[in-house]
């Protein structure tokens, strides 16, 4: 290797930050006009107003307010967007890397198929990395034996067949399924082989997936949740499947491992954040770096640990980097994307962003994370003492926190495997402090942005964004939109909590990080709550529509312009985000639904819980998203159709707030055409005719479609009954006010 190439290289998105930074300031001076425009209202003389246009005039100042900081805070991510390469090439030979310990978890067999999770695991084991610094841990938060089963099946398969396959003939997607039966499988591996010789192989080693495919699918059949148990931990090797069952080749392989912490129904567990166990690793092979996948999330890219290493590696930059974090890609996203599934924004946008800054937060999964980074400040002499009331009381434990610690013997290995059990059990973590600062923290339910919050940007940890042109992971994606809103309620619910907690970013970070990574910490922690401007926009102008009143310039008055240009301005700018991110009109406009839809249901019912929570009205709750397809679903998510088939409660705020604009909508221009009044209301009736537009999958959801994913008649006569009385208890208060 010549060492004077670098090992990785950025670049500064220039023309970004220039379009960005002048957007910025162009948008901020017409929001200050805004603010102008209001406020002067507000100091007008009494005559020309009434109490019910102030009331109104006022609640639409607040939201406006809220929308113009949470977009403040946003600006942040637009600052200084960076792109990063990696050469992997470059790295030192093989026997300089650091070991690496792959954590998966999976929590629930019956919402994330076995067979997919064994993918997800085989994948890893056939990563690109010396074996012997490669170590693989499943953790199996649903305490399934089946789970456990169907791993040894997963180990058999993938050392007789799977990675030397890969191995030899250098096939990139590590993942069985999608290599033989995904889009992509037939053209990844190197030519430089026999042609017949490998595709012999291929169909040898295809026959043998497919037999291990039917043992895992018949032995994971009966597969149940067990909450109740005590901890089970395994190294999966060939004394405990049994020597010669299966004929095979002999390679060296990296370690596999199952763990299964106690559970018990009454004591907490902190759901994923708790699975993470980073013990039972330390104890097994203690890696220095952490590679963290949820069980969905296979390795596209079998060099993914390598690129990692091109950062941790870098003597610049390493002693203060805690994490590479790769972006969350899916498999199966339809050319429509209706829901944004794929989160364009977050990983095209905001982590580019922040990785200008200090650097973007922990995403759930694809990251590689330093042990050490995870562990708190006291492991350089602290007294032992100190040193348990931090790790608690295993003494072993504490040794394996000097590095170069690894255990020697077979028997001292087998004590260490005993020693695993009491790290695993329900009581060890009492009085510590694992979850509260030592390792992925317990506070709130999306773990990955608080530790990324707390334990790494506020501890001067920097991270990086790893994107390349080939995903090095992919996933399943939300497709449905029931799913789709569960997951951001808990979401929503999770960022909420800490927004109105003392870790807040806005008062916990200012002191620990730069003021633009605050900003962006801020910004997520804050965006549930568009709710309220939202719910606001969506029936306030309307009913003043209905009743009118006037709450936005006329179109002669010269602040028209400034409204319509705020209103243009934003719309164009997340126009030209979409667009230079390879998003197409529909994307855009499939986002800009998306975000008016969440916004109203989960970012509301998300910010309620977050606020029982805080109340202590209410417990935290983590339920794991659904990952079994579903023909009929994916049949409508492939059309382009919305799939309504949702709760209640999820569905109805959008079909009320639809038949509150439609109504409006007559009621407004009736009235303004009799009396005239068109000029003054031409912005609500434009706003009222703009939602009403964008949300037109839910009209035709109410009135057009007669499929099983059609808006249920009951959810439609709630929601008339609702929005009527809404709309006639608004205006008796608005007249008598
Ligand atoms: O009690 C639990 C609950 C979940 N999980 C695992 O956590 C992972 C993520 O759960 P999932 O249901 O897939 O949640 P998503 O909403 O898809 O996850 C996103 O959001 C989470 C935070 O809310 C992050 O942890 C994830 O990495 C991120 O992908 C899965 O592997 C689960 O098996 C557990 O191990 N124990
Ligand atoms: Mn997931």
């Amino acid at each position: 290797m010549d060492n004077t190439l670098p090992l990785h290289l950025y670049h500064v998105n220039k023309s970004s930050s220039i379009i960005n930074r002048s957007h910025t300031l162009l948008h901020s001076s017409a929001l200050m006009a805004l603010i102008y425009y209001r406020l002067d209202f507000f100091f007008q003389p009494t005559k020309t107003r009434n109490i019910s246009m102030t009331f109104s005039w006022f609640l639409i100042f607040t939201c406006e307010l809220i929308l113009s900081f949470i977009w403040l805070l946003g600006q942040a991510y637009r600052f200084r967007p960076i792109s990063r390469t990696a050469f992997p090439v470059r790295l030192p030979g093989d026997v300089e890397l650091p070991a690496v310990d792959v954590l998966i978890c999976t929590a629930d067999p019956t919402k994330e198929p076995t067979l997919e999770v064994m993918n997800t695991v085989i994948s890893a084991m056939a990563l690109d990395y010396p074996p012997d610094k490669l170590h693989v841990y499943l953790s199996d938060d649903g305490g399934c034996a089946v789970t456990l089963e169907a791993m040894r099946e997963a180990w058999k398969f993938a050392k007789g067949y799977w990675v030397p396959f890969c191995r030899a003939y250098g096939v990139k997607i590590g993942c069985p399924e999608a290599y033989f039966f995904g889009a992509e499988g037939n053209n990844t591996e190197s030519s430089t082989w026999g042609i017949t010789e490998f595709m012999a192989e291929r169909e040898k080693v295809k026959d043998k997936y497919e037999n291990f495919k039917g043992r895992a699918m018949r032995i994971s059949q009966n597969s149940k949740v067990n909450r109740d148990h005590s901890p089970v931990i395994e190294v999966i090797n060939d004394s405990c499947i049994g020597e010669g069952s299966e004929e095979g080749k002999a390679e060296e392989m990296p370690l596999l491992a199952y763990v299964s912490r106690e559970k018990r129904p009454s004591l907490p567990h902190h759901f994923k954040a708790g699975a993470l166990n980073l013990r039972v690793s330390a104890m097994i092979s203690n890696s220095p770096y952490v590679l963290v996948l949820d069980c969905d999330m296979y390795c596209n890219d079998p060099t993914s640990a390598r690129q990692a290493m091109c950062f941790h590696l870098d003597p610049k930059i390493s002693p203060s980097l805690g994490f590479v974090q790769f972006p969350q890609k899916f498999y199966n996203i339809s050319r429509t994307d209706i829901y944004d599934s794929q989160l364009r924004s977050v990983f095209k946008i905001l982590w580019q962003g922040m990785d200008g800054l200090e650097g973007p937060c922990v995403s759930g999964t694809g990251f590689y994370i330093k042990r050490e980074a995870l562990y708190a400040n006291p492991i350089k002499d602290g007294d032992i003492m100190e040193l348990k009331r931090y790790f608690g009381p295993s003494n072993e434990f504490i040794k394996s926190l000097g590095w170069h610690y690894k255990h020697s013997d077979h028997q001292h290995f087998s004590s260490l495997m005993k020693e695993t059990q009491f790290l695993a059990s329900c009581a060890y973590e009492n009085q510590t402090k694992w979850g509260k600062e030592v390792g992925f923290l317990y506070f709130s339910v999306v773990e990955d942005y608080f530790t990324g919050l707390v334990n790494m940007h506020c501890k001067g940890w920097k991270s990086v964004f790893c994107d390349p042109a080939r995903p090095a992971f992919l996933g399943a994606g939300t497709t449905n939109l029931n799913d789709l809103l569960v997951q951001s309620t808990r979401w929503s619910s999770g960022l909420v909590e800490v927004a109105l907690s003392r870790f807040c970013p806005l008062i916990y970070g200012p002191k620990k990080m730069s003021i633009l990574q605050t900003m962006c910490y801020g910004e997520l922690a804050f965006f549930p709550f568009y709710f309220l401007p939202l719910w606001c926009f969506a029936t306030i102008p309307q009913l003043c529509l209905l009743n009118g009143i006037a709450v936005y310039p006329e179109v002669s008055n010269w602040f028209f312009m400034v409204f319509s240009f705020i209103f243009l301005s934003s719309l164009s700018k997340h126009l030209q985000e979409v667009l230079s991110t390879g998003g197409s009109m529909m994307s855009w406009i499939n986002e800009q639904r998306m975000w008016m839809i969440k916004s109203v249901t989960c970012h509301l019912y998300g910010s309620l819980d977050a606020i029982m929570k805080r109340l202590g009205m209410k417990e935290a709750s983590f339920l794991p998203t659904n990952k079994v397809i579903n023909d009929e679903q994916i049949r409508l998510y492939q059309m382009g159709k919305f799939d309504f088939q949702t709760s209640s409660t999820l569905l109805s705020p959008l079909v009320i707030l639809t038949i509150v604009k439609f109504i409006s909508f007559i009621g407004g221009v009736t009235r303004a055409m009799i009396t005239r009044k068109f000029s003054e209301m031409f912005m609500q009736v434009f706003l009222s005719f703009f939602i009403v537009t964008m949300g037109y999958p839910v009209i035709e959801g109410m009135i057009l479609r007669k499929d099983k994913g059609r808006i249920p008649p009951s959810v439609i006569a709630l929601s008339v009954f609702i929005s009527t009385i809404f709309l006639s208890l608004g205006s008796l208060i608005l007249m008598y006010l």
